[in-house]
Order: C-alpha cells, then sequence, then structure tokens
C-alpha cells in the first residue's frame, strides 16, 4: 500500500509540533492515597517533522501512548522517548489533562468525599528531558477590604489557584494541592453538614484574603518547600460582587 505520508517533500519547510490533540484517553496516575487513581485524559501529542518528509504518521502517537501504564515522571520520558523512535524525530511533546480526585474529610463532622482538582502534566524532550506539573485548585476567598469596611459580613467567593511546577525532587499533586488550600481563607470540601458550614464561614472570617495576598502566600510556601526549582502561579478570583473576575499572576525560578 502506497505510504502517502512517508514521501519526500520538495518545500524544505521543517515542522515544530505536528500531531494529535483532544484524545480522550483511560490513564493511571499516583496517588498519594491510594497508589494508583484511574481517570480520563485529554492527551496532546507531537512531535518535530523534517521539511524533507511530506507527513507525520498519526497513528503511532497512539501506538505509543496505549503502551502506558501509569503516568508518571519516568514513564513521562520513556512515552517521549518512543514518539522519538517511532517518527524518527529528535523532539516530542506530550500533554495530559486530567480531572483528579482527593477525598477529604470535612473539619467538624468529618464528613469524607472526593474534591475534583483540574490537572495537568506537559512534558518535552529532545536531548533534555522537561516535565512541567499543573494543579488548577478552587478555594475559597473572603475579602479583606469588605471586611473591614462594612459593618457586618463581607463579600466571599470561589477562586481558582493554577500552580504549575517544575520540580527538582517528586512532589505529589495532593502537596501542591495542599500549599494553595494552606494559602487561601478556607479550602472547599464537596460535602458540608451544618457544623462543618459554620466552622468554614467563621474560618474564612478569620482569614481574609485578596487575590494578591493568596498569591503571596503560595509563591512564599513554594519557595520553602525546597523541591522546586521553577513556578508559575496564576489566581483568579470569580468576584461575587462585581461582573467580572480579579486575577494576580507570578512566575519565577528558585536558584538555591
Ligand atoms: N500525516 C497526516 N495524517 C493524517 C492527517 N489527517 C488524517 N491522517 C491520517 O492518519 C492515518 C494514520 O497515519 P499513519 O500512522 O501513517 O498510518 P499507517 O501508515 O497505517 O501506519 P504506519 O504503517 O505505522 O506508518 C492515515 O490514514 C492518515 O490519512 C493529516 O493531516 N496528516
Amino acid at each position: 500500500m502506497i505510504d502517502v505520508q512517508s514521501q519526500k517533500d520538495q518545500r524544505g519547510i521543517s515542522i515544530q509540533k505536528v500531531g494529535i490533540k483532544d484524545l480522550n484517553w483511560p490513564i493511571v496516575v499516583m496517588d498519594r492515597e491510594n497508589k494508583t487513581q484511574t481517570t480520563i485524559a485529554k492527551i496532546t501529542a507531537a512531535a518535530e517533522l523534517k521539511g524533507d518528509i511530506r507527513g507525520t504518521h498519526m497513528s503511532r502517537f497512539i501506538e505509543a501512548i496505549d503502551e502506558l501504564k501509569v503516568v508518571g515522571p519516568k514513564e513521562i520520558e520513556k512515552l517521549l522517548d518512543r514518539i522519538k523512535e517511532k517518527l524518527l524525530s529528535d523532539r516530542a511533546y506530550i500533554r495530559f489533562d486530567f480531572p483528579y480526585f482527593i477525598n477529604k474529610r470535612t473539619p467538624v463532622t468529618g464528613t469524607l468525599s472526593p474534591l475534583k482538582v483540574d490537572c495537568y502534566f506537559e512534558a518535552e524532550k529532545d536531548q533534555k528531558f522537561d516535565l512541567k506539573v499543573g494543579v488548577v485548585v478552587p478555594v475559597h476567598t473572603l475579602c479583606p477590604c469588605s471586611k473591614e469596611i462594612s459593618e457586618y459580613g463581607a463579600h466571599n467567593q470561589r477562586a481558582y489557584v493554577t500552580i504549575e511546577v517544575r520540580m527538582k525532587k517528586f512532589m505529589w499533586i495532593e502537596e501542591l494541592v495542599e500549599i494553595a488550600e494552606a494559602s487561601a481563607s478556607c479550602p472547599l470540601y464537596s460535602i458540608l453538614k451544618r457544623p462543618d458550614e459554620k466552622w468554614v464561614t467563621e474560618r474564612a472570617y478569620q482569614n481574609p484574603r485578596f487575590v494578591e495576598d493568596l498569591l503571596r502566600e503560595v509563591v512564599l510556601k513554594i519557595k520553602e518547600d525546597g523541591r522546586i526549582k521553577w513556578y508559575k502561579v496564576f489566581v483568579e478570583s470569580i468576584e461575587s460582587i462585581h461582573n467580572h473576575n480579579a486575577f494576580a499572576y507570578i512566575e519565577g525560578e528558585i536558584t538555591k
């Protein structure tokens, strides 16, 4: 059968990334409490294509992904090596976007329920392997200004903390989530019974946070951790008294 993709291309234009996008695929990721967790990822995979070849071989990306067992740092690097090998390419790229569930106990009644956190792994390999891990953590913030100026009450809302890191040493997804939650006015829980609801309401009132406060608290904890070499933190507050959102962003390198 004729292999059109492998034909010579005369245009001499190499392509930085060509591949597949939005592949929904079951994956198994590492879970601190239960060893592993099965979830569904949306995957983008790509490779560099040399200027004298007509097309890439799309089916080979999926064949390479299909060999994955657990999606951890070592396995992602091996997957990129497989993609480079199967596609005769010098550079490969992969991104997994997936929901991850963390079982959390409420502070007063101890009710257990899963909290969904959107996560991603983004990796690239030429000679060197580069991996970024991201979490998008929903939290609760209460406005310090509103608390100060009002005779009673304070406006409060859900906010999302995106933490993206390059690590020197392995960290659990759960640990990144805990950094975000400990920096907020209060964490979120999927089930809250009334005694828990009273607790989170009062806890947030005692812990007011601007979007800037939350961002700075996260960055301080990242710098103290010792296992992170690069970070990007983005906080977005879904404002309850405005019809727009507030955000704050920092990106930085940790050299020592
Ligand atoms: N390169 C390329 N392939 C595409 C595109 N759109 C669809 N395809 C299809 O992707 C399919 C899989 O391609 P290949 O991996 O080369 O399939 P194959 O030749 O059976 O597999 P190998 O024998 O491993 O090369 C082919 O049927 C292509 O037609 C496109 O825009 N570019």
